[in-house]
């Protein structure tokens, strides 16, 4: 890494301790900024990035909730406003017992990027909470969210910041934060937030957009190569919404996915997963892949163990932050991966990626190959804002075109930094030199 960029670095990780992964997100951009900071040295003038690494704005509040027996619950909420350089903080809400503040800050950080390379006007943030979903009635899920949206309401609006979904925040989520948000306001801001319903101001394609985003970006990558995904074995991780999108618009181009995941276990599938199988047991019934296994017969269910250890010639990783390490990534090359796009957001570890990259694998980083789902939460706000909505054809059209312009983004800045193929470096200096250069004309905010 540059010496000038290391010792910013430094500062930075000095500067939060203990956020793990907010460090590991901020030292793989670092690592690809050093040739940007030689043509630009008005960026290192400027601070752009010390004032990139420092949130806009951090929240942090209480959520008093009560359960079904009548007891008193309490969590922790989070906003974290990042940049508003492009436009309005955009990012997801996680509630996941997993989530602190170094989780919700290394999503928002990835966001920033994420959400330039879309070339839609939208800034990065993120939220969530540490409260668990799994096992909750909706009653119990639908008190949480109420309270969540009685702090968050006073620091979000469509031109400000523009919450939506992530791990453990769907269409039932999103539903009830909506309600509430309209019963404090008064105002039926569509534009508040994305993945609301069809019915009530939603866009067609958000539920599958994460999803098919990553396959198409997937595709772009394997035809650099020749290749599609037609007749290749699939293994995907995760079977939320992200990892059933993915294997749904995989199988659709000619795969096999052979194997999915979920927090207790995997299943392996030889003949192809089923997905309206998978959707019932998962997104209707809210029930485990055991379930989908015993239903299925004929499969392999295997409790707990990882995914990984399936052979695969593309990896989908679509669950959660460093599920795939070193050695992970060492084995499916050693059995003939030819290309990994991540739907998660930084789903390999360093030592994974550094794996993959010198096996001269194709890696698809997920600030790049999972962007799909927030652009096509821009495209429910553009419809939102004209108080249109689009068919689902027109809106798959735009997607296809908006992840396709990524992929060639990503690619040309790789080719022209001298690293061809090296969609980390393109998606890092593809996104940071949008930011840089707004930032750099909105003076020192
Ligand atoms: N939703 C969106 O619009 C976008 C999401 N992403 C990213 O995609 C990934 C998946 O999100 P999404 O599909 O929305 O979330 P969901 O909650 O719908 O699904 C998450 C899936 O991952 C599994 N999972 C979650 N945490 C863990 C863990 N710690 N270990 C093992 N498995 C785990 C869950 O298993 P179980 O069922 O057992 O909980 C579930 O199968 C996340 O990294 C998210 O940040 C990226 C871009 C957009
Ligand atoms: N969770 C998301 C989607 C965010 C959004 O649609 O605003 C992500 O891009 O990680």
């Amino acid at each position: 890494m540059d010496a000038r960029l290391e010792a910013i670095k430094d500062t930075v990780l000095a500067r939060n301790p203990g956020e793990a992964e907010f460090h590991q997100a901020v030292v793989e951009v670092f690592e690809s900024l050093g040739p940007v900071h030689d043509r630009h040295p008005e960026f290192l003038e400027a601070a752009i990035l010390e004032r990139l690494c420092e949130p806009e704005r951090q929240i942090i509040f209480r959520v008093p909730w009560t359960d079904d027996a009548g007891r008193v619950q309490i969590n922790r909420g989070f906003r974290v406003e990042f940049n508003s350089a492009l436009g309005p903080y955009k990012g997801g809400l996680r509630f996941h017992p997993s989530v602190y503040l170094g989780i919700v800050k290394f999503l928002g950080f990835e966001q920033i990027f994420k959400n330039a390379l879309t070339g839609m006007p939208i800034g990065g943030g993120k939220g969530g909470s540490d409260f668990d979903p799994r096992g909750r009635s909706d009653a119990e899920v639908m008190r949480f969210c109420q309270s969540f949206m009685t702090e968050l309401y006073r620091h979000i609006g469509e031109y400000t910041d523009v919450p939506a979904g992530d791990i453990g925040v769907g269409g039932r989520e999103i539903g009830y934060l909506f309600g509430q948000y309209k019963r404090i306001t008064n105002r039926y801001e569509s534009g508040v937030l994305t993945g609301k319903g069809i019915s009530w101001g939603g866009s067609l394609v958000r539920p599958e957009a994460t999803g098919f985003g990553t396959v198409i970006f997937t595709q772009e990558m394997l035809k650099t190569r020749g290749a599609s995904f037609d007749g290749q074995r699939v293994v995907v991780s995760g079977s939320g919404n992200v990892a059933i999108n993915a294997i749904a618009k995989a199988q659709s181009l000619g795969a096999v996915v052979v194997a999915c995941s979920d927090s207790s276990g995997y299943v392996v599938d030889e003949s192809g997963i089923d997905v309206a199988l998978l959707r019932e047991v998962k997104e209707v019934q809210r029930g485990r892949l055991k379930d989908y296994a015993e239903r299925r017969g004929g499969v392999t269910y295997v409790d707990g163990g990882s995914v990984w250890d399936v052979d695969a010639t593309v990896a989908l990783p679509c669950a959660t932050q460093n599920e795939l390490d070193g050695a992970a990534a060492a084995r499916l090359v050693g059995s003939g991966l030819l290309a990994i796009g991540e739907g998660a957001n930084m789903p390999s570890t360093r030592d994974a990626v550094a794996v993959f990259q010198e096996a001269g694998v194709l890696f698809g980083p997920g600030k790049a190959a999972n962007a799909g789902g927030v652009a096509t939460s821009a495209l429910e706000m553009q419809q939102n804002a004209s108080r249109d909505s689009w068919s689902f054809e027109h809106t798959e059209e735009r997607l296809t075109e908006i992840m396709v312009g990524i992929h060639d983004r990503c690619a040309a800045t790789a080719e022209e930094y001298g690293e061809p193929g090296n969609y980390v470096l393109g998606a890092n200096i593809g996104g940071f030199v949008k930011v840089a250069d707004a930032m750099l004309a909105q003076g020192l905010i």
